[in-house]
């Protein structure tokens, strides 16, 4: 597909697309970077940036073994605790240490939006678009035995996969998952609410609690899962309330009244027992993955246009993540952290 005599990044026409060193970019992409002060060479780099792999805490005296299975050296990554870059055509899927939940598979850019994040012992964490869970993994491993986390996404097949993870990786012990609206959710961390509400707790008539986390479900569960597929197939949220579908052993939540799990906050309640850190990845466009663009090639650079042109769609994703930023910080305590991370380029303004 290269063209002979074009160096490494430049242009250069090739039948209504233009050839931009390996990857061929639309015309209409092409003005879209343009308009936003963007070298199309970068796209054409993804063959030569590593892959990444986080290795689980404990695991450093296992490196060697680690190399000598994937057959490449995992050469550190020294500005980001547990990452090895890794060259890009090693497959870890198939490894034992992937499968043993040893390593596992995460951007050094999502890995830098959590060491932004400066996760501290024993804090709150939220994660406000979780899915499919790698940001997570890491929270839940930097968070290591105190504090919890907590896990929300829209869209319930994609959170179930968070759930998978952090069971394989052994990480979801202090870690509750809700499918639900992020610009909408408002429940705040139980540990830090429970501890303010000392004593007045635990004890409610005809209120069931929380036993400990089994992935069997009830008669009833499955016969509402049955009646939901019936009427279609579940991507988005069917309704407002907030869905548990995981929690761990040490999440503060076995034992607890249902109804004071799910009890929303009030007025300015976060200020004080709200989240110490929240995580904002939004939803949003990719056109800042390298990666993620070259897919294009196979999906069709058609779809490109609706994807990461439309301006409707565009518009329609910063409204999103606006509203998302908005209730990050109102559930944030005073004198917590937030942080913002898409996988975006282009320049945004929220109108
Ligand atoms: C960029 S992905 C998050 C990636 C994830 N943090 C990770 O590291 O694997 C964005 C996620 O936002 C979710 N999402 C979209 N709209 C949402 C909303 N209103 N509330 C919560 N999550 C939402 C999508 O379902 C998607 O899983």
């Amino acid at each position: 597909m290269e063209e002979p005599d074009c160096p490494e990044g430049s242009v250069s026409d090739r039948g209504g697309e233009r050839q931009t060193a390996s990857l061929p970019l639309p015309d209409a992409f092409l003005e879209f970077l343009s308009e936003n002060g963007l070298d199309p060479a970068v796209y054409s780099m993804a063959a030569t940036i590593p892959r990444y792999i986080r290795l689980k805490p404990g695991m450093e005296s296992q490196i060697t073994e680690i190399e000598s299975e994937l057959k490449c050296v995992l050469e550190k990554v020294s500005w980001l605790p547990g990452f090895y870059a890794i060259p890009p055509e090693i497959q870890i899927a198939g490894s034992k240490a992937y499968q043993q939940g040893k390593i596992y598979g995460i951007d050094a850019a999502s890995g830098a939006a959590i060491l932004a994040l400066d996760v501290r012992p024993g804090d709150h964490v939220l994660d406000l678009c979780a899915a499919p869970g790698a940001k997570l993994c890491m929270l839940a491993d930097t968070l290591g035995t105190t504090g919890s986390l907590t896990g929300v996404d829209v869209a319930k097949h994609r959170l179930a996969a968070c759930r998978t993870m952090l069971q394989k990786y052994c990480l979801g012990d202090r870690t509750r998952l809700f499918v639900a609206d992020g610009t909408l959710f408002s429940i705040l961390p139980v540990n830090s609410r429970m501890q303010r509400m000392e004593g007045s707790i635990g004890v409610e008539e005809n209120g069931s609690t929380f036993p400990e986390w089994t992935s069997r479900r009830s008669w009833k569960d499955r016969q509402k899962t049955k009646k939901a597929n019936a009427n279609g197939p579940q991507h988005l949220l069917a309704t407002l309330e907030p869905e548990l579908i995981y929690y761990g052993k040490h999440s503060g939540l076995v034992g607890l009244c249902k109804s004071d799990v799910f009890c929303p906050s009030v007025d300015n309640e976060a200020c004080t027992s709200g989240y110490d850190k929240v995580l904002v990845d939004a939803e949003c466009t990719h056109d800042g993955s390298i990666k993620h663009i070259q897919k294009f090639e196979f999906w069709g650079w058609k779809t490109l246009d609706r994807r990461i042109l439309d301006a409707g769609r565009t518009e329609n994703l910063l409204q999103l993540q606006l509203h998302l930023l908005t209730n990050g910080f109102k559930l944030l305590k005073t004198g917590g952290s937030l942080v913002y991370s898409t996988c975006r380029f282009a320049e945004d303004r929220f109108g």
